[in-house]
């Protein structure tokens, strides 16, 4: 929390010296008024000196007028020195995330780096208001209403010497149970995020597969966990507030009868009693307000830790100090012997792949589910560095690039369709900011979504729902093909890009990517053999390993393994074009 406070408040020491100072000054002058009201009660009301009583309340209007237009301000500022803090830090923490590499993000998780961006910084937010406010003001509420207390009577003191540590225990007790409870919370609030998350987005399937009660119970049991944490809070909570206004009664209940029996010797004036425990009152409320920071400030000690630990997560994935910038990039890729495996997982996921992709050719991978296919693809453009041995784009290390200038050759078209909302222009211009209307009615058109594009009025400016769901999948991936088509790129990625086309679009599509993508270099992952048997090279992969390497008509001779996929698919069969043909038919 304080590296956070360090970092943040730190740039506005200006506004918060300015607050502190308004606080002092407002806290001297609430210990001021129980001292105006003791004189106004023993030397004018007691003495009948009516003189007395009216300079003195005046004297107590306008001080009682000046905290409150100090307070305003304090609050004002508080506020706003609070609010710009959560921008501040929102702001960073976005950007950070932004640079961090995909290995980071799958440690972090998804949901866990929402809950930290919203209701951590929230948490953050809250605390710093709360703690500008009364964190000064709580000690010197504390030791001024000590030191005025002993001046209206020293002999009564001793009862708050005996009443602080008592409050001190109390509250010790409390807060050493809730700061543990507080950190479980944030652990339960993540886990509800990403169940909430993953339930939403995939609505589909759960309601395809009537899964809707299996669902509802899995959720329930992490809505539970979060309901007990919560219980177990409001408990302690719950314990604090009438175990603090007990002690408060009968201390002041003691000190009446004390302080009676004073009045009653002559030793005290009633102005001074009335005084004292107003005093106490104040006291009470500087433990109070130390109670609630000490609440308030271990709840956010976890929640700052949490944003420290992704405002400080450095990309695995750096640009060297003098990166290899490339004149004449062709987009040759070269694997030699990459092993992989993901962060956190023991096994790998490729071992010993190597192979080259030449410019003006296809290079084509197949193999069951799971074989590492996908990853190979990711692998290429750096989104996870090699465990094992090294990936070279015409002729370097990817590691000497600079990853966003390795990104920029490769226009890659994800297995799973990703739209941004907006529109379908902005998100088209992923591909090339600088991209003319015309350039993106051309890639439109090569990716067969010219005609439903044009149907919808609006044209490029019709509006993308969050993560393109006004859109059918088909739609979704042609629109992201043609997202790739804009960049014209010198290395294509379609991992199983064509799977939600149909026969014939599918044909249309390779079709019209044929002309662009002639001279570039064309990494393809398919599921279906009769989309890649005219790649120049077929990549067989096998759990992780390359089990067969060839042209279609070489690995029908030599691969069983690709023999395999072939036959269980209906046989060598006719190839896209032919069964794109027989359909249209
Ligand atoms: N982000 C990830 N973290 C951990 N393991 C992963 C991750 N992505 C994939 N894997 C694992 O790596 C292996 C290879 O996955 P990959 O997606 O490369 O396979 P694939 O051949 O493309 O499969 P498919 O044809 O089903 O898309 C799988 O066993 C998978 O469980």
């Amino acid at each position: 929390m304080l590296k956070l406070w360090r970092n943040y408040l730190g740039r506005h020491v200006g506004q918060v010296t300015f607050l502190f100072l308004i606080q002092v000054c407002q806290t001297i002058l609430n210990l001021y008024l129980p001292n105006l009201q003791a004189d106004i009660i023993n030397d004018g009301v007691t003495a009948g000196d009516a003189d007395k009583v009216w300079n003195i309340g005046w004297t107590m209007m306008a001080v009682a007028a000046g905290q409150i237009v100090l307070n305003i301000i304090a609050v004002y500022f508080s506020t706003r020195i609070a609010m710009r803090l959560g921008y501040e830090v929102r702001k960073d923490y976005f950007a950070n995330v932004e640079t961090l590499s995909l290995q980071e993000i799958e440690t972090f998780s998804a949901g866990s780096l929402i809950t930290r961006a919203t209701n951590d910084v929230q948490q953050v937010q809250q605390a710093t208001m709360q703690a500008l406010l009364i964190m000064l003001q709580a000690p010197i509420m504390l030791v001024g209403g000590i030191i005025m207390a002993a001046q209206q009577d020293g002999p009564l003191t001793w009862a708050i010497a005996i009443i602080i540590p008592i409050i001190l225990i109390v509250m010790g007790v409390i807060m050493g149970n809730l700061g543990p409870l507080f950190s479980r919370l944030q652990t339960k609030l993540d886990a509800i995020n990403r169940s909430i998350r993953e339930q939403i987005s995939g609505i589909r399937v759960i309601r395809a597969f009537v899964r809707e009660d299996t669902e509802r119970r899995r959720f329930d049991e992490t809505n539970n966990d979060v309901f007990r944490v919560l219980l177990s809070i409001g408990r302690w909570m719950g314990a604090m507030i009438p175990t603090m206004f007990f002690i408060i009664n009968l201390s002041t209940v003691a000190i009446q009868w004390f302080g009676g029996h004073r009045i009653e010797s002559g030793e005290m004036g009633i102005g001074s009693l009335q005084a004292f425990i107003q005093y106490l009152m104040i006291i009470m409320m500087g433990v109070g307000m130390t109670a609630m920071m000490s609440v308030m400030l271990p709840r956010a000690a976890v929640a700052a830790r949490r944003i420290n630990e992704v405002l400080e997560a450095e990309s695995s994935i750096t640009a060297p100090k003098n990166p290899f910038t490339n004149p004449s990039a062709h987009g040759t890729i070269e694997f030699k012997h990459v092993g992989f495996s993901y962060p956190g997982a023991d096994d790998p996921v490729l071992s010993d792949i190597s192979f080259t992709a030449e410019p003006g050719t296809t290079t084509a991978f197949i193999g069951a589910t799971g074989s590492g296919k996908s990853t190979i693809i990711r692998l290429a453009s750096r989104m996870f560095d090699v465990t094992e041995g090294e990936i070279l784009v015409d002729g370097h290390n990817v590691k000497e690039y600079d990853p966003a200038q390795l990104a920029t050759l490769f226009g890659a078209v994800p297995q799973k369709a990703v739209l941004f909302q907006g529109t379908i222009r902005s998100n088209l211009k992923y591909g090339n900011p600088q991209a003319s209307d015309e350039q993106l009615w051309e890639a439109l058109r090569i990716a067969q979504a010219e005609d439903f594009v044009r149907e919808i009025p609006e044209g490029l400016d019709a509006h993308v729902a969050q993560g393109g769901t006004n859109f059918s999948g088909g739609q979704k991936q042609r629109l992201c093909i043609a997202r790739a088509v804009v960049r014209r790129p010198l290395i294509y990625s379609f991992d199983d890009s064509f799977s939600a086309l149909d026969m014939a679009t599918d044909r249309k599509v390779r079709e019209a990517l044929e002309p662009i993508t002639r001279n570039a270099t064309q990494l393809l992952v398919a599921q279906r053999a009769s989309s890649i048997r005219d790649a120049h090279k077929i990549i067989v992969l096998d759990d992780g390993k390359i089990v067969g390497e060839g042209t279609h008509e070489e690995l029908m001779a030599q691969c069983d393994t690709y023999r395999e996929i072939v036959e269980s698919q209906g046989g060598q069969g006719p190839d896209i074009e032919e069964l794109s043909i027989e359909e249209e038919a």
